[in-house]
């Protein structure tokens, strides 16, 4: 069975967003420089929305309100290679100022029009493609 991750798509606006927050990893070696949703693995027995909680403050050192998820195609996730199925929030900060604290290096807040200006790992661009499509839409 794969195993569960969150990534939160961090905006500055969930009603009418602006800018994305992308995290550069720092590790392992082989996804090092890729830029990703920040996030990561679902312990047994937690809740995807704990989970994804948890891992933004360790991570980035924030609180979030959680909007809406992006579901993906298999079960609602998004699958990362053969092992991982991702599940995607829309996420507000409502408190904290977002840092590299642990697994990134960089953090960058990307305007709309320049979601692609970053390296995605592989796997999210899917993602990144979808939230393009559903914001050039709404912005016409
Ligand atoms: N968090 C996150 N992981 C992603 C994304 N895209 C992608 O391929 N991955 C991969 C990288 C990892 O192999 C896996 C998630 O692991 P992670 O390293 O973020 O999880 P974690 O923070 O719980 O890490 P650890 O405690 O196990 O070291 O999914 C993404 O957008 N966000």
């Amino acid at each position: 069975m794969n195993r569960h991750v969150v990534g939160a798509a961090i905006v500055d606006d969930l009603a009418a967003p602006t800018l994305l927050l992308a995290a550069r990893r720092s590790a392992p070696a082989a996804l090092a420089g890729g830029w990703e949703f920040p996030g990561g693995k679902v312990d047994e027995g937690e809740s995807h929305e704990v989970a994804m909680h948890r891992e933004l403050l360790e991570e980035l050192g924030v609180h979030v309100h959680l909007g809406d998820d992006v579901p993906g195609p298999e079960d609602g996730g998004w699958p990362l290679g053969e092992n991982y199925l991702m599940f995607v929030f829309l996420a507000v900060i409502t408190s904290g100022v977002p840092a590299p604290l642990e697994d990134h290096d960089e953090l960058r807040w990307l305007p709309l029009d320049d979601l692609f200006d970053v390296g995605w790992l592989r796997d999210d661009l899917p993602i990144v493609h979808l939230l393009h499509s559903r914001w050039s839409r709404a912005g016409s």
